[in-house]
């Protein structure tokens, strides 16, 4: 199976502390990856290598077939989307902005439009809206939008660049339990665009029936990675939230409780 993303050896040490630390990963064509573990435990890190933000202090970085410091990173960042819960600077930027020209400025993932539009562009910025459901909401402000709402353009946004690999970090915190299951099944369209999904989440029931795999982070070490129901369990999370968890599967969705008080700082 062709290979999306692989790390070898990859280390990052800032201001003389290890916060990635002799990272193994490989992501290959078809599977979607849960990424899951405490706060500081070095995953946003992670993702800012992936994307090709951050560079790494020591190892070997291939994504989409293209190997870090041989290639043009420009290009690359092209085809690796990112959407995270920091809405703050889109809501600034898209103020008064309509949601067709939010989804369309994801083609060059520019703030604006600076670029020509075409026809097809147009066509499939209304395509996505259908798909995402918030065509009803054609010609209104991006401001106007519920949080929910506004978090399915922003995704509609991301595809318009067809991106390879869909970052996402923590896409639903803040969300109410109808807007998160409407964002989570929205997620499908993304999968079925033959998009590949990075899940960043802290709630466990997030790892869908779509999610096929899951890599554990603690302290900057990957503690287990591979198929979901391998990783997912309550030796392993309980490793990596340092507290005994107990996890029950419902309807393919894996569900996480705390077995009793947690020991203080
Ligand atoms: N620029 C920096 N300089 C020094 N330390 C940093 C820097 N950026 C991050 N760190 C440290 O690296 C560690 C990992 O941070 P990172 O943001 O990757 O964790 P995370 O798993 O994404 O956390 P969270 O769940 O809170 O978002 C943290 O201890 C953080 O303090």
């Amino acid at each position: 199976m062709e290979t999306i993303a692989r790390f070898q050896n990859v280390a990052v040490t800032l201001q003389g502390r290890p916060i990635l630390k002799n990272i193994q990963f490989e992501m290959k064509r078809g599977q979607q990856w849960a990424l899951i573990g405490l706060n500081g435990s070095g995953k946003t890190t992670l993702l800012n290598i992936l994307a090709a933000y951050q560079f790494p202090s020591n190892g070997t970085v291939e994504v989409l077939g293209e190997t870090f410091g041989k290639t043009y990173i420009p290009d690359l960042r092209k085809k690796i989307g990112f959407v995270s819960n920091a809405l703050e600077r889109f809501s600034d930027y898209y103020r008064n902005d309509s949601i067709e020209r939010v989804i369309l400025s994801g083609k060059h993932s520019s703030f604006g439009i600076y670029e020509e539009i075409t026809k097809e562009d147009e066509a499939e910025a209304i395509q996505l809206l259908k798909q995402f459901r918030i065509a009803q909401y054609a010609g209104k402000k991006f401001h106007e939008l519920s949080e929910g709402e506004k978090r399915r353009v922003l995704i509609a946004r991301s595809l318009m660049s067809h991106p390879d690999i869909l970052i996402l970090d923590e896409p639903c915190s803040g969300l109410d339990i109808l807007a998160r299951e409407q964002f989570l099944q929205s997620l499908e369209v993304v999968i079925a665009r033959g998009c590949h999904i990075i899940y960043v989440t802290h709630h466990i029931e997030e790892v869908m029936p779509h999610m096929t795999h899951a890599v554990l982070l603690k302290e900057g070490e990957i503690i287990a990675q591979g198929e979901k129901k391998e990783v997912l369990t309550a030796k392993r999370l309980s490793e990596t939230f340092n507290t005994p968890v107990s996890v029950t599967w419902h309807a393919e969705r894996p569900y996480v409780t705390v077995n009793g008080p947690v020991q203080l700082p």
